[in-house]
């Protein structure tokens, strides 16, 4: 008869690559924020930490979702006004856009354009007021995760939308 005691507890161990090292974007928009991503792999697959209270007690989230993307899916244009999102790329191949508006911002009138997935894991912090679009930019389905910094509430939906291809946004999605 097998007991827990029968169980061996996993030794103490030291990540040969700190996860959410922070990435450099070139003009990058005031706030945004990119870190990398980090996969443990194993004959079996992957594990892929995508947020932690571990080093950073606000590293956490109130709110996870995850979004399977069509091929060649727009989502474009949005803001949020009391929310930054944080996005998880780690499979598939998005293109992020991101478009300054924020009369203050220092960096007004930047626009941001990321490749990231499968070749650039990363978890991308896009502040409120940002404008952003995600397109896939694959052959097949994709998908990323949401851990915004504020639960979703159906009944005040914190979204403000444009349409994809407005004039007054200097990107266009294929
Ligand atoms: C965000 C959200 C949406 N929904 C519902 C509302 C709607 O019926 C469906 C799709 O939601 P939306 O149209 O708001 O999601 P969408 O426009 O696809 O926005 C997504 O795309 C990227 C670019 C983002 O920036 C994120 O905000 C993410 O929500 O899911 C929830 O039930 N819970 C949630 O937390």
């Amino acid at each position: 008869m097998v007991t827990l005691d029968d169980f061996t507890d996993d030794a103490p161990w030291v990540p040969a690559t700190p996860a959410f090292a922070d990435l450099a974007v070139e003009n990058q928009i005031e706030g945004l924020r990119l870190r990398r991503l980090v996969s443990n792999s194993d004959g079996r697959g992957t594990l892929t930490v995508l947020m932690t209270d571990l080093h950073d007690p606000s590293f956490v989230t109130p709110h996870v979702y995850h979004v399977m993307a069509e091929a060649g899916s727009v989502r474009a244009w949005v803001y949020h006004k009391r929310q930054s999102d944080r996005l998880a790329f780690l499979a598939g191949s998005f293109r992020v856009v991101l478009y300054d508006l924020r009369p203050e911002s220092p960096t007004r009138g930047a626009l941001n354009v990321l490749d990231v997935g499968a070749a650039n894991p990363v978890l991308l912090t896009i502040p409120a007021f940002v404008v952003h679009g995600v397109q896939n930019l694959g052959h097949e389905a994709a998908h990323f995760i949401n851990m915004p910094t504020r639960a979703y509430d159906p009944a005040h939906p914190d979204k403000s939308r444009l349409d994809r291809d407005h004039p007054g946004i200097p990107y266009r999605f294929g």
